[in-house]
């Protein structure tokens, strides 16, 4: 297989010299995307009158779907760099086939998320099926919209069990990406038929030329292959939908006439309905009144309702081998379903399918619910976002400071925060989330080894005369930019303990850099500050590169001498003093005055890095004596001091719960 950043890829991209000439040609499109009757594009006839098909009811489209044959079954995905429009290449398709009214404006239609629609990313894999009319016959589709960033990677992956092909979108202005990248090694080694499609081709920055040339010499796909498509007005995306019909093959491997098997690609919770799975039939058919069985649990359930995504729940009297389709099975507990797992008929004897990789988790933060929360209710609802997105771990953890609460491992900073935000506005649910990190190893001199996720139980080095050393976990980063920045880049990855292995440069001025990162360095804004010195032309994409020994301490936050658990952090000794000064001197805005004296220090490796004090609150004892009186006055004051000084002896620091919050939020 060939792996992103091998030197296969880099070879590939010295050799893909082109004349100058070359990029400078530009493209012109005769094509009216508005004009009926048949067009022709790279030799494919398209009926346009009897596109989108008409249906009157829901039942003539479910007679109308059950009509069509597996080899008029086409399954596939739409993958690409962030932005680059795979979502707005599916709104136009949906509108092409009928899915969606093409006379109201439809933005991002698969992007169903409150969070998605806010942040303009996409964070969930979304099937949706279509029928589409091309040369006298239906053809039914299953298109994948798939999220773009790399921490929603295995969303991707997972799609792609159910996909023999996949739609390879490339922004004609910004050219070929990291992610682009990533996207075709995993893709091609799944074998999937791939289509490249230059997207965004209205643009007046689009050098279409230059991209054809990188498509062409970075992944060895024809140029006469390449479809060029405005996905945002619609230009020529009809020539695209022949294109998945004469390249992608059908789904010949499933046999209706079997067993029901079926793999669950995806589930979630719906307050009435209970558990909804999105399912890939692979053998067999599926109604309502199924007795089914999952593979991993065992357990049985009787199907309540079937249907299709079109885009939202559409009910079917049936489902058949080939579709990528939801049943609900009528089962109120989500810690039972597994995504991946086989879903078969009760009685018969089978195979299960191939189960789905693992999610492996670069992030821990601990959670916490906010004053007044109710713990149950929040993991009620945690159980629920968990059955949508099984990339997260948890466990349950107690703080002494925050109470009873979560340890959540997620598969980077952006999913991290994308969950936090999924939870507050779809449950309404307030947490405190502790200062995110990455899983250390500690390695003992016995042999033994540990992984540690929790700063709190990160040994100190107290206990050292057992272990033998730490190590943390690193990433192989690819980042993709303009030339005129390797400079800054270098710079950046050198204050990031970056070590640098591989730099090439390639023909249309980008630079292609592979560094060794350390994971902690990554989910510190990494991807922030790149684009920042790159204003915005940088693209990074990443992956595990295991662990290498190093120099980390927890640094502790003490107050009046005891530690705050949930303050604690673990980093590299490069980078205590200057947290230490800072920690103390933001938790120190936070914390109340109290009737004594309040030390916040900040201590690693056995040492004192750097202390605050909030000093006390002072009473004036004198308010009410009369100025005269000397000695009675000396006398209030010394008794004031004595009292002080008993008070900072017994008396015990309480922290609101509000002051760990805007203290972790600035982090
Ligand atoms: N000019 C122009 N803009 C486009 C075109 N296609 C998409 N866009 C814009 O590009 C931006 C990103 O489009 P999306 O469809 O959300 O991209 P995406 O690839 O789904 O994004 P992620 O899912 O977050 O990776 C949006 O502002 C779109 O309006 C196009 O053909 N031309």
């Amino acid at each position: 297989m060939l792996r992103l950043g091998s030197r296969v890829l880099y070879r590939d991209i010295k050799c893909s010299f082109r004349p100058l000439w070359y990029s400078t040609s530009r493209w012109k499109y005769p094509t009216d995307p508005n004009t009926t009757g048949y067009m022709k594009y790279k030799n494919y006839k398209i009926d346009l009158k009897n596109n989108p098909i008409k249906v009157s009811s829901d039942q003539e489209l479910a007679e109308r779907m059950d009509k069509i044959p597996l080899k008029n079954y086409r399954n596939f995905i739409i993958v690409a760099h962030v932005d680059h429009g795979k979502s707005t290449l599916s709104d136009r398709m949906l509108e092409i086939t009928g899915v969606v009214d093409p006379n109201v404006a439809n933005k991002q239609v698969l992007d169903k998320l409150d969070v998605e629609k806010e942040r303009g990313i996409t964070v969930k894999a979304q099937t949706v099926s279509m029928i589409y009319y091309y040369k006298g016959e239906d053809y039914l589709f299953h298109l994948v919209d798939s999220p773009g960033h790399v921490d929603f990677r295995l969303e991707v992956t997972r799609s792609y069990a159910s996909c023999q092909g996949a739609l390879l979108l490339v922004d004609a202005s910004e050219g070929v990406k990291a992610q682009t990248v990533a996207n075709f090694y995993l893709a091609y080694s799944m074998d999937l038929k791939l289509i490249p499609v230059i997207n965004k081709v209205d643009l007046d920055t689009a050098d279409i030329s230059k991209t054809e040339e990188q498509i062409q010499s970075m992944f060895e796909l024809p140029r006469d292959d390449i479809v060029h498509v405005s996905a945002k007005s619609g230009l020529n995306v009809q020539y695209l939908l022949p294109q998945i019909i004469e390249k992608i093959p059908p789904p010949l491997h499933c046999r209706p006439e079997a067993h029901f098997r079926a793999q669950i690609v995806d589930s979630w919770y719906d307050s009435y309905l209970g558990v909804i799975m999105l399912i890939n039939i692979v053998d067999g058919t599926v109604k309502k009144g199924s007795k089914i069985v999952a593979y991993r649990t065992k357990d049985k359930y009787e199907v309540k309702e079937v249907g299709i995504m079109y885009p939202d729940r559409k009910p079917f009297p049936k489902l058949v081998a080939g579709q990528v389709a939801y049943i609900i099975p009528g089962l109120k507990d989500p810690n039972t379903v597994y995504v991946g797992d086989t879903l078969y008929e009760a009685g018969a004897d089978i195979e299960p399918l191939e189960g789905f990789e693992e999610p492996k988790p670069m992030v821990f933060v601990g959670a916490f619910p906010a004053q007044g929360t109710d713990l149950k209710k929040m993991e009620e609802s945690l159980e629920h976002l968990f059955l949508n997105d099984r990339s997260v771990t948890f466990q349950h953890a107690t703080s002494s400071a925050l109470g009873q609460g979560w340890r959540l491992g997620f598969l980077g900073s952006l999913h991290a925060s994308i969950f936090k935000e999924r939870l507050e506005k779809e449950y309404g649910e307030k947490l405190i989330i502790t200062a995110p990190t990455v899983p250390y190893k500690v390695h003992y001199k016995d042999g033994h080894e540990e992984i540690v996720s929790n700063p709190d139980d990160f040994p100190d080095n107290l206990r050292k005369t057992t272990i033998s050393h730490f190590s943390e976990p690193y990433v192989e980063a690819y980042m993709s930019l303009p030339q005129e920045y390797v400079g800054k880049v270098m710079q950046l990855c050198d204050t990031n303990r970056g070590e640098q292995k591989e730099i090439q440069y390639m023909t249309n001025g980008q630079v292609l850099m592979t560094y060794l990162i350390p994971t902690a360095q990554l989910i510190d804004d990494f991807f922030g500050k790149l684009k920042g010195i790159t204003r915005g032309y940088a693209s990074l994409d990443y992956e595990d590169a295991g662990y290498k020994p190093s120099d980390v301490y927890k640094l502790e936050i003490l107050v009046n001498g005891e530690s705050i658990d949930a303050l604690s952090m673990v980093m590299h000794k490069s980078q205590i003093e200057k947290n230490a000064r800072e920690f103390v001197k933001r938790l120190k805005q936070f914390l109340r005055i109290q009737q004594f004296e309040v030390a916040i220090q900040a201590q690693a490796n056995g040492r004192i890095y750097a202390r605050e004090t909030v000093r006390a609150r002072r009473k004036d004892v004198l308010a009410k004596l009369h100025a005269s009186d000397i000695t009675r006055r000396k006398k209030l004051l010394v008794r004031q001091k004595e009292g002080k000084k008993l008070l900072k002896s017994v008396g015990r620091v309480k922290i609101p719960p509000q002051a760990y919050q805007s203290f972790l939020r600035k982090q």
